[in-house]
């Protein structure tokens, strides 16, 4: 599983074997996780743990430079800071989602495949509309949702230049379909992003830590905007409206762990199941 969670090369996804990514640069570009702040860390880590009781004279001296916060800080770099090609992992979870299967697709892939009811690696608008039923969505948001997302989204998917009227979404080229005024959580290849999840919280979550109101989903989709970007505008409003109505609790709040979920996809399996089992 460890090799799973930091591949950056997923089989199913074979742009994220052209487009490589750096995962090297440890040495010429020194990071807070390198090994003597990692020796740091273990340390601080070690007083931690004992409850400060034990400690000994070499472990107070870093004691004396070392709070939760900075072994926090460390954590969160040394974990966080490489693009996931398989799974989505954040603080919590530096494994991603247990229970969900990659089959060695992208998250980005994973995301969409939910929607895939057949598995031919094609999402026709009557899927889209059937896995937004599945999930809890009524029959007017399906309707729309699912005209919009294939009409918008088929043409860049698709292998050759002739459009579909089927409009089709091609799974294998779906990191073709990202648009602008996103929140970079996939990469151009439609790997996960660790981090950019993280700063999402950081950034927007001013009312509860790691969850986000509505308002705060809103400002963070218009901070996002880059500049006449409309169909980038709309589409990010369209998605994380869809995300709030679909798994915000009830206080109203968005966790970050549904976010993340969201993003491979193993969120929709929960809901779809959740909504199986009421209906029986
Ligand atoms: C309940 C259904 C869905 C929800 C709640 C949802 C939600 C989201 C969210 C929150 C994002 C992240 C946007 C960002 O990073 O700012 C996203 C990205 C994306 N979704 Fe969905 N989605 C759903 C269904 C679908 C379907 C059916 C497709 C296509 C078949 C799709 C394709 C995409 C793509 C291509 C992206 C990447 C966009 C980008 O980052 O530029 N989604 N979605």
């Amino acid at each position: 599983m460890a090799d799973d969670s930091f591949a950056t090369v997923a089989s199913k996804a074979p742009i994220t074997a052209e487009r490589k990514i750096r995962s090297d640069l440890e040495e010429s570009l020194p990071k807070p996780c390198n090994s003597s702040n990692l020796f740091h860390l273990i340390n601080c880590s070690c007083i931690i743990n004992i409850g400060f009781s034990a400690y000994n004279e070499f472990f107070a001296q870093c004691a004396i430079s070392c709070e939760l916060g900075k072994v926090n800080f460390l954590l969160f770099y040394c974990l966080l800071d490489l693009d996931r090609a398989l799974i989505a992992p954040d603080t919590e979870h530096p494994d991603g989602s247990k229970d969900h299967k990659h089959n060695n697709m992208s998250v980005l892939q994973q995301h969409v495949a939910f929607f895939d009811h057949d598995r031919n690696g094609i999402v026709y608008p009557w899927e889209t509309y059937q896995g937004f039923r599945a999930v809890g969505f009524n029959i007017i948001f399906s309707f729309l949702a699912s005209i919009f997302i294939n009409v918008a989204l088929s043409y860049p998917t698709l292998p050759g230049w002739i459009p579909s009227p089927l409009f089709p979404i091609y799974i294998d080229n779906i990191h073709k379909a990202k648009h602008g005024s996103d929140s970079d959580t996939y990469d151009t290849e439609g790997r996960f992003v660790p981090v950019n999840l993280e700063n999402m919280f950081s950034k927007y979550a001013h009312t509860v830590p790691d969850k986000l109101t509505l308002g705060e989903v809103w400002n963070m989709t218009e901070a996002n905007r880059n500049a006449w970007d409309i169909f980038g505008w709309v589409s990010a409003k369209g998605e994380w409206l869809a995300l709030y109505m679909l798994a915000k609790d009830d206080n109203g709040y968005l966790s970050k762990d549904d976010v993340r979920r969201c993003f491979d996809g193993s969120l929709f399996e929960y809901y779809a199941k959740k909504q199986h089992e009421h209906s029986h």
